[in-house]
């Protein structure tokens, strides 16, 4: 018989510290990650790289389909490694160009329904912590807790310009600011999955809150239900 792993889903617009807070809780509590933007993204680069159009519904729920993908868990003093069609692609699917391919695509029923399958096979003993925008609406919606991570629009851009000022020439904080609103603006008003908070979502507000402080007031929630052993 199969054990049910429990799920601890993370949603929340872009920036707001859902892939941060996911990854460090996974690896404190020793359970499986989700990381669904990346299939998102993986998928805007794959098209890319093959030429397909990000409107191209039909050629797009194919090439979801057979994703060539492996992700490589974190280790000591190791981020998790992604693998797109035995090349590392771990850094390069991170610029704010894919994250905008990634929600067009994102935005097309057949590509989600293709995905779907692919992200609620991550839910594995002894558990599974899983970040994106439709994790508590959608893919896992028994989860037995759901996280609403927000952060003002502002406060998002500023983190990711600090992020990737030393990274990236030329960025700058309007039009990260513009490009954080542009996103919001189509991951919330897409007619599938679009993002929300789940009905019994907790939702946390992190524009005051260090990282650590997030953590906390997550940890005390899964206390509180007792679902990590
Ligand atoms: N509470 C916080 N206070 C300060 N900085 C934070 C906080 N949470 C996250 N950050 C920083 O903000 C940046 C963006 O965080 P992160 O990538 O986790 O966001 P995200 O919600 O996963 O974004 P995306 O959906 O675009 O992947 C990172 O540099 C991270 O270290
Ligand atoms: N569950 C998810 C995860 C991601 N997306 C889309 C929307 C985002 O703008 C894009 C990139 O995600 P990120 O890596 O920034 O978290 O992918 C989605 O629709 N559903």
């Amino acid at each position: 018989m199969k054990i049910i792993a429990p799920v601890i889903t993370i949603d929340g617009p872009s920036g707001s510290g859902k892939g941060t807070v996911a990854g460090i809780l996974a690896k404190r509590l020793g359970w499986n990650l989700l990381d669904s933007g990346a299939l998102y993204r993986l998928l805007a680069f794959a098209a890319y790289n093959h030429g397909v159009d990000l409107t191209n519904e039909e050629l797009l729920k194919k090439l979801a389909a057979h994703l060539d993908v492996q992700f490589i868990a974190a280790t000591h003093g190791q981020l998790q490694r992604i693998i797109l069609e035995g090349d590392e692609v771990s850094d390069v699917i991170r610029t704010e160009s894919i994250g905008s391919g990634a929600s067009q695509v994102a935005a097309l029923p057949a590509v989600r329904e293709a995905l779907l399958q692919r992200q609620r096979a991550f839910q594995e003993a002894p558990g599974l912590v899983a970040d994106g925008r439709d994790m508590g609406t959608v893919v896992f919606p028994d989860a037995p807790l759901k996280i609403f991570l927000t952060a003002s629009a502002e406060e998002r851009a500023r983190r990711r310009y600090l992020q990737l000022k030393d990274k990236v020439d030329g960025v700058s904080l309007s039009s990260l600011l513009d490009e954080i609103r542009a996103r919001d603006e189509r991951d919330t008003q897409r007619a599938v999955a679009p993002l929300k908070p789940a009905a019994d979502a907790i939702q946390l507000d992190s524009t005051e809150l260090s990282i650590e402080q997030v953590l906390e007031r997550i940890m005390s929630e899964i206390a509180l239900r007792d679902i990590a052993g």
